[in-house]
């Protein structure tokens, strides 16, 4: 993965940790207000400094995980979510607001189950576990400790809500590994589809290389040749031009006549070899059909042009087909400027001209037919 696809990729993660992180705070400002609500009917059993102290102690927690979320100090950890530092901070809390609460305990049970539901998805399960032993621990602690201190109403309730917390913890453990079972069997069934994916993507491409390749060659064919000429001549601007040109090898029947069909295809791998050494990058060399070729150099004068085919014309002079003695090989080009809103086909019968005229004046030589390029 790139270095920005990856600094996007942890800023999107940032976002989503931010926004789960917004509602664990929404979480403790609900409490709090419960708290509140409790503190006004009585059933807080502390001073208003106490709930203020406690109100504060918690905003404070939140403060610290919000500084570590905005500076991204949360990267720094196996988990950057801190999804089991919050869940134990919140236990925590919740624990201590219990122990000031005697008759209204029961109800604000129910606020372990929220807490602990923020790490159903994100915990794997042995960690999910070991939070809900410490609630569980927690809270059977305070139970325990206050009925030491003979400080329990009613022992038989804490008995109860002990028992309650235990079964309601269990139930939760078991839900989140059936979660995170469900979770990472998404995760590799979205892998196993990405992988699917990049093999049909791989597939594609090699049947579009198939299809715009000529087989004994290996240059374009004439079909992709067209489709990408056509491509070129839309994308002109004024003032510009392209050199078209078609090279025909001269007296090639002959060859297969007297060196046989292997000699003849040996000889049409070898222009192409000839072809690719002497083009540039950006030049187009296709396979027009049977013997012929389609050259389209972009961005030319006619005199460059001239000499680029006619070094190629050369060098196929001088070019020696492995393995099968043909004699001398020659080849003939007729050449043609195409403008902007030129029409192909036209500008092809213009270098088929040329070519018939090249044939006519005794082959192994360039023509040209630069008139009506000027469209
Ligand atoms: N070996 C081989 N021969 C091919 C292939 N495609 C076409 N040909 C042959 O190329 C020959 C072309 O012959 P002609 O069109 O008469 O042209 P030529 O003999 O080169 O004569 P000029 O072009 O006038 O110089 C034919 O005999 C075709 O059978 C191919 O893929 N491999």
């Amino acid at each position: 993965m790139s270095t920005r696809s990856q600094s996007a990729t942890q800023r999107t993660l940032q976002g989503l940790l931010l926004k789960r992180f917004g509602m664990a705070v929404a979480t403790y400002g609900l409490t709090a207000l419960l708290c509140w609500v409790g503190f006004f009917v009585g059933l807080f059993q502390a001073t208003a400094q106490t709930a203020v102290l406690m109100t504060l102690g918690a905003a404070a927690s939140q403060l610290v995980f919000l500084a570590l979320f905005l500076s991204r100090g949360n990267l720094r950890f196996a988990d950057p979510s801190l999804t089991e530092a919050q869940v134990l901070t919140a236990l925590t809390w919740l624990t201590l607001l219990l122990g000031l609460f005697d008759e209204g305990r029961g109800s604000m049970l129910v606020i372990y189950v929220l807490i602990m539901l923020f790490g159903v998805f994100q915990l794997p399960p042995r960690v999910f576990v070991r939070c809900a032993l410490f609630a569980f621990f927690g809270f059977a602690s305070l139970n325990l400790y206050e009925g030491y201190q003979l400080q329990l109403s009613t022992p038989s309730v804490a008995i109860m809500q002990v028992c309650v917390l235990a079964v309601v913890l269990t139930w939760l453990c078991l839900f989140a590994t059936y979660a995170q079972a469900m979770r990472q069997r998404m995760r590799q069934r979205r892998f196993a589809l990405q992988a699917h994916q990049d093999t049909l993507r791989g597939m594609m491409r090699q049947l579009e290389d198939l299809a715009a390749t000529d087989e004994l060659t290996g240059l374009c064919n004439r079909r992709h040749f067209l489709r990408l000429a056509s491509h070129e001549l839309e994308g002109m601007s004024r003032g510009c031009q392209h050199g078209l040109a078609l090279l025909d090898l001269d007296h090639f029947k002959r060859i297969n006549d007297v060196h046989g069909h292997a000699a003849g295809d040996r000889v049409l791998q070898t222009f192409a070899a000839v072809a690719r050494a002497c083009l540039r990058d950006g030049d187009v060399i296709a396979r027009y059909g049977g013997e012929e070729f389609v050259l389209l150099l972009p961005n030319t004068e006619a005199d460059q042009f001239s000499a680029c085919c006619e070094r190629l014309r050369e060098a196929f002079n001088h070019a020696e087909p492995l393995g099968v003695r043909v004699g001398p090989l020659s080849l003939s080009i007729g050449m043609t400027l195409v403008h902007k809103d030129d029409d192909l086909d036209d500008a092809l019968q213009r270098a088929d001209q040329a070519l018939y005229q090249a044939k006519r004046d005794g082959r192994n030589r360039c023509a040209a037919t630069w008139e009506d390029a000027d469209a």
